[in-house]
């Protein structure tokens, strides 16, 4: 892999949550030039460390997207600047939010104690990420039901199917299927075609609701997802609340508001709650340090 800056060294954590797995790097400065080509030099499986995204740790004073954060909530030292294995910037990673906090902890540059908050600037706002039982949870937000209703059609799913479309910080497009069988059929090393096509494009989440779909008040579902940017991924924390969400919806108001969602990875828990501001989504799930190393790029 070449780049057009002159190689620099960089020591790097690899981590991961549910499989979804991200190359970290601390540059509190913010003065590390991270070209496209230098994020997929890092996110390379065969010539580099290997990742579906990498994540840069900036203090948020030290970055311009970082700053606009500050007016928002001054709480959030650290910026998560979150790219895609091709080197585009998204503006949030449910899986990777959970994968920097373990990170700043790990660095002792952050601290977080059970009942404490630790709130984090993302280009999708501040996100405010705390421990419980799965690891972490992550309030991702006030969610949104896109106007448009997307069709997809992804390679062996022999039929153009309707999607919903949905923002929970970044855009998703999700779609129902009916079995276990279909989903595991559908080819995911193609980019699903949406029509009409997301100006700036969107992750791409094929869910089957389980037989019964509720089981002591925790609906259930299995997902599969092609992420933006990344392709197919073992999960997507953000792609899971979209999908519980869609399910939610598709469901009815019987629906509850608590769910477990089977991804490739394992599983992660989503939760809808009422706020002053409109009903938020929150993420939990399980975060892993892996290795450690240093990389010319
Ligand atoms: N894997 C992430 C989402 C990463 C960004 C996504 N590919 C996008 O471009 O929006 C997650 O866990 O949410």
């Amino acid at each position: 892999m070449t780049t057009t800056a002159q190689p620099t060294t960089v020591r790097f954590t690899k981590g991961q949550g549910t499989g979804n797995d991200f190359v970290l790097f601390s540059d509190p400065e913010g003065d590390f030039d991270l070209t496209p080509d230098r994020i997929r030099a890092l996110a390379d499986r065969h010539f580099g460390v290997g990742g579906d995204g990498v994540i840069r740790a900036v203090r948020s004073e030290n970055h311009p997207e970082g700053r606009a954060i500050l007016e928002e909530d001054d709480a959030a030292e650290w910026f998560m600047d979150y790219h895609n294995a091709d080197g585009s910037a998204a503006e949030m990673c449910g899986n990777g939010i959970r994968v920097f906090t373990a990170y700043l902890l790990e660095q002792g540059l952050a601290t977080l104690t059970p009942g404490e908050t630790l709130s984090i600037g993302t280009r999708a706002g501040v996100r405010d990420v705390q421990l419980n039982a799965r690891g972490f949870q992550v309030d991702l937000g006030r969610w949104r039901l896109d106007d448009e209703h997307p069709e997809v059609r992804a390679r062996d799913l022999h039929a153009v199917r309707p999607g919903l479309g949905l923002s929970v910080g970044n855009p998703h497009v999700v779609v129902a299927l009916a079995t276990a069988d279909e989903l595991a059929k559908v080819d995911l090393t193609v980019i699903p075609i949406i029509e009409p096509a997301p100006l700036e494009g969107a992750n791409v989440e094929f869910v089957v609701p389980s037989d019964p779909l509720v089981a002591d008040g925790v609906g259930r579902i299995t997902m599969r997802v092609h992420e933006r940017g990344s392709g197919e991924t073992l999960s997507c924390g953000t792609g899971a609340a979209a999908a519980a969400l869609a399910v939610r919806y598709y469901a009815g108001p019987s629906a509850p508001d608590q769910w477990r969602v089977d991804v490739p990875g394992g599983t992660v828990g989503v939760r809808m709650f009422a706020t002053e501001d409109g009903e938020h989504v929150s993420l939990s799930g399980p975060a892993e340090l892996v290795f450690t190393g240093e990389l010319a790029i």
